[in-house]
């Protein structure tokens, strides 16, 4: 994995004659009025949907807190778009993610945690490592005593094409630290499921 200092500039010509490329390949007309400013249209999306290939969970998880709170901080149902690294079509659903502060109660802001969400999801992805670098990047930045994160999601790869199982969720969880305590990650859990 390239660290985002060492990734080149968004190409937004090539990936305009890529898409251009992409569509003569499947048969379509690139010239006809509705595809026109297709290219261009789909390599601006392309730089929105990995701009997360630019960022470091650092710049992200800024600003910190001591307030002395000590107890488990969670937030569920952060909405998640990535886009599957096999078939470069999204999967989408939400993630929970939780941790237990250091001992000096050093918190994050509550968006940080959906902007880190973000950071990740917006890359060529499989789940399983989004839910890891979510998990690692919080014990890295944050060293809290415990983490779990756990990601929900429907990957449009096997909805719309393949095995073709539209509504089948995949869930993946990271537990670091003492979330690996059985009673602290029954609580997590509780919370998580509990909608
Ligand atoms: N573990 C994991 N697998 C994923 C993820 N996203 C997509 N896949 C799977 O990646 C696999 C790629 O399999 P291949 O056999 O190389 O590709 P394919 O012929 O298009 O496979 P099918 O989707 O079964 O038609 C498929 O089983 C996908 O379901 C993910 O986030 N995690
Ligand atoms: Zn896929």
């Amino acid at each position: 994995m390239r660290a985002a200092a060492d990734v080149p500039p968004y190409d937004a010509a090539r990936a305009e004659a890529a898409v251009r490329e992409l569509l003569l390949a499947v048969g379509e007309d690139p010239e006809r009025e509705g595809l026109r400013d297709t290219p261009a249209r789909v390599a601006r999306a392309y730089q929105e949907i990995f701009a997360g290939l630019r960022q470091e969970p650092e710049d992200v998880l800024t600003t910190t807190f001591d307030i002395g709170h000590e107890e488990m901080v969670l937030v569920r149902d952060i909405e998640v778009y990535s886009t599957c690294e096999h078939h470069l079509v999204p999967f989408h659903g939400v993630a929970h993610v939780g941790y237990i502060p250091s001992t000096e109660g050093r918190i994050t802001g509550l968006s940080k945690l959906a902007r880190l969400v973000e950071v990740y999801a917006r890359r060529p992805q499989v789940q399983e490592r989004l839910t890891t670098q979510i998990a690692d990047a919080m014990v890295r930045i944050l060293e809290p005593r415990g983490v779990l994160v756990v990601v929900e999601c429907e990957h449009l790869c096997m909805s719309m094409r393949g095995v073709r199982k539209p509504g089948s969720r995949t869930v993946t969880s990271a537990v670091r630290g003492i979330m690996q305590n059985a009673t602290t990650r029954a609580e997590a859990m509780s919370l998580v499921m509990g909608r």
